[in-house]
């Protein structure tokens, strides 16, 4: 396995994180465990806004909480200056209790309840990304009503194809779900509307054309297309585009084929790219805005398991379960995702047999690896996944009713718990039993 960040093997032979021995975490929190290496998570902050701030351009670097929301995340992204955008009234929440400046908040979502952007305006969020022409006349609708005025992006598709890991996680195509086609003249039509609009101050477009892309090629296609979309709206409509956001989808390496690029090459090619294709369209260079999830805290996340059983079918394979599963990584299920993963209590030993990774969920593509390497493993072992922090415990479940797993930050040989693993209690929290069905007390 990959040793990302502060992963290092120990010279007691065990998987060491920000200087926590994995064996004494999991005596004290259990598994399974989400590892969370804080410094790794501050350092790829620090990456994209000191390369930013290299390229000369206006920008904000806004944290794509989808990838990992919980309030700890939300402080160390407002500690190292980053903005964040949100999806839903739950991130949003969970920004606004973690005391993220409301100001630094961008409201993505292709259907936001008129709950969602009452909440979000009474909140005071610094922009919203409007996905369609019937959130453009909610969102000012509301507006009006509240008095205030909303700064918004429009989400363009630009029609670029990425590269992203799977089609779920392709956004750029003009057959999307989200925002506003640029080839097909809705876009224009979009900014028409919104700059007639009263308590609607539009900065520019948003453009995010999927995740875990690799090459620069699609972001570059997406800036000039952007850029002649500028253009014509400047000649046509007198209307300039302050803000140009680009949204994420920086890839990161999971596993041994993958080859992403530095932070600091993605944004230089996005900043010569706005460069190159804004010089000349007759507006100021826009300042440009980004939400990396993904290349944030993807790298910097190792869920820690504890090995069950195992069987063997000769001839064929060996499967060895574990104590998670697609509760708490659904992404190999979902998109075929492939991971890396190390025997953490005994690091050192030879990998002597090839098995897959079972997870403890009733569905056969409850699999976290199929054939890794590994020592002979037996129960009681600790199994540790790497690069599991991005779309991890965001998109975890409570399938066959397994508690979510606890998060931990560790950072200079100290632990800190920023998710409680879930009871037995939570899982029942919100159950209620009608009456008529309760179970009734028979007294003789
Ligand atoms: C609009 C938007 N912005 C940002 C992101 C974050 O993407 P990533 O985690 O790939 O950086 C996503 C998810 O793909 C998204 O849909
Ligand atoms: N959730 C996805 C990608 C889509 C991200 C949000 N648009 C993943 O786990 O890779």
């Amino acid at each position: 396995m990959y040793l990302h960040g502060t992963s290092r093997i120990n010279d007691a032979g065990h998987l060491e994180i920000g200087g926590c021995d994995v064996t004494e975490l999991k005596a004290e929190y259990g598994t399974p465990l989400y590892i969370m290496d804080e410094q790794l998570i501050r350092r790829r902050c620090r990456e994209y806004m000191d390369a930013f701030a290299a390229s000369g351009l206006g920008f904000q670097v806004a944290y794509a909480s989808k990838a990992f929301s919980v309030m700890a995340m939300c402080r160390l992204a407002d500690e190292e200056g980053l903005s964040l955008d949100v999806v839903s009234d739950g991130e949003l929440y969970t920004a606004l209790q973690a005391g993220f400046p409301a100001e630094r908040i961008h409201f993505h979502g292709n259907n936001k309840t008129p709950f969602e952007i009452e909440m979000a305006l009474d909140a005071g969020i610094g922009c919203f990304v409007v996905d369609n022409f019937v959130e453009l006349e909610l969102l000012q609708a509301i507006a009006a009503s509240k008095h205030v005025n909303v700064n918004i992006l429009l989400r363009v598709t630009p029609g670029v194809e990425a590269h992203a890991h799977h089609a779920y996680a392709a956004t750029g195509q003009t057959d999307s779900k989200f925002g506003f086609d640029i080839g097909n003249g809705t876009a224009f039509e979009a900014v028409k509307q919104s700059s007639a609009k009263d308590n609607l101050t539009l900065l520019g477009v948003h453009s995010h054309i999927g995740s875990q892309i690799f090459e620069t090629e699609g972001f570059e296609m997406a800036v000039e297309r952007v850029a002649d979309f500028a253009r014509r709206v400047k000649e046509e409509l007198n209307t300039e585009f302050r803000v140009v956001n680009l949204g994420g989808g920086f890839g990161i390496r999971y596993t041994e084929g993958d080859t992403p690029l530095q932070v600091s090459e993605y944004v230089s090619a996005i900043t010569g790219a706005v460069k190159k294709y804004f010089a000349g369209i007759g507006t100021k260079l826009p300042e440009i805005w980004v939400e990396p999830g993904r290349s944030i805290v993807g790298d910097a996340g190792t869920t820690l398991y504890t090995v069950g059983t195992n069987k063997t079918i000769p001839g064929v394979r060996k499967y060895v379960a574990v104590d998670g599963g697609m509760g708490d990584n659904p992404r190999p299920a979902l998109y075929e995702s492939k991971y890396e993963a190390l025997l953490a209590n005994r690091a050192n030993d030879p990998a002597v047999e090839t098995v897959s990774i079972a997870g403890k969920c009733c569905e056969s593509g409850d699999m976290l690896i199929w054939d890794v390497e590994l020592p002979e493993t037996k129960s009681g072992d600790l199994l540790a996944v790497a690069c599991t922090g991005a779309y991890n415990y965001s998109m975890a479940s409570n399938y066959n009713r397994i508690a979510r797993p606890a998060v931990v930050f560790v950072q200079n040989g100290q632990s800190d718990l920023v998710v409680k693993r879930e009871s037995h209690n939570d899982l029942i929290a919100n159950d209620i039993i009608p009456a008529r069905i309760a179970k009734q007390t028979v007294t003789k």
